[in-house]
């Protein structure tokens, strides 16, 4: 439904603006993770066709920021359009199931797609297993999840969309690492824009409000 959707660019005394993707294979709940946290809502959604936009304000202690939230179609045919929802992204969340150990797989091959888009550290990247109510239908336990989270520099959690387990911790999480890194970016001195590779309207856009 985001086909055409123009993003909200920041403006001066509003949040930081951040693109998040929602990235892996189909059915394992990415639009499930964005309505639970969006409208704190879990019910039946048919599958995403191309990519659904979501937005929310998130509050973090004096701190904020406007999260644009990019679900992404899992299903293999929309494989080929999802690179395009990459594009000038701040975050991505890599969704797998923790009851299909194929979607754990998938999740790594598109940590693979965004290595070859984007320079290491560029985009904060956490590996979000989810269905954690289906314990007796898990194949991925969550230490190989923990392990390869670890062993690519990625944050982790698992999740339950279903009964709202540890949702809005993944979104807060990954607010409080953009906003760290912007801190210290802030710091830093200013990057030439003509050297900075992948960055797209959104990224330059973004801050505002330090
Ligand atoms: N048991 C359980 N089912 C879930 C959970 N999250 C999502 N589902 C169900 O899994 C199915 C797929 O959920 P979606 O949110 O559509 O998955 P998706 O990853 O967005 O799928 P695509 O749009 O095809 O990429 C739906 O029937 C959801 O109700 C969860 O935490 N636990």
């Amino acid at each position: 439904m985001a086909h055409g959707t123009t993003p909200p660019s920041a403006a001066p005394g509003q949040p930081c603006v951040f693109k998040l993707v929602l990235l892996g294979s189909g059915s394992v709940g990415k639009s499930s993770l964005a309505l639970r946290y969006v409208k704190n809502d879990f019910k039946s959604v048919l599958p995403t066709v191309g990519c659904a936009f979501f937005t929310k304000v998130v509050e973090l202690g004096a701190s904020s920021l406007k999260f644009e939230i990019w679900d992404t179609a899992g299903q293999e045919k929309y494989h080929s359009v999802c690179h395009l929802y990459f594009r000038g992204a701040n975050a991505a969340l890599l969704v797998y199931d923790v009851a299909k150990k194929d979607s754990f797989h998938k999740a790594q091959q598109w940590l693979r797609d965004l290595e070859k888009e984007f320079r290491p550290g560029e985009v904060v990247v956490m590996l979000v297993g989810n269905k954690t109510d289906l314990s007796e239908e898990r194949e991925v336990t969550f230490e190989e999840g923990k392990e390869f989270a670890e062993s690519k520099g990625l944050l982790f959690m698992e999740t339950s969309a279903k009964l709202n387990h540890q949702v809005t911790e993944v979104f807060s999480a990954v607010a409080r690492e953009l906003l760290q890194r912007d801190d210290r970016e802030g710091q830093a001195p200013r990057r030439d824009a003509a050297v900075v590779l992948n960055e797209g309207p959104t990224r330059q856009a973004r801050c505002c409000a330090h």
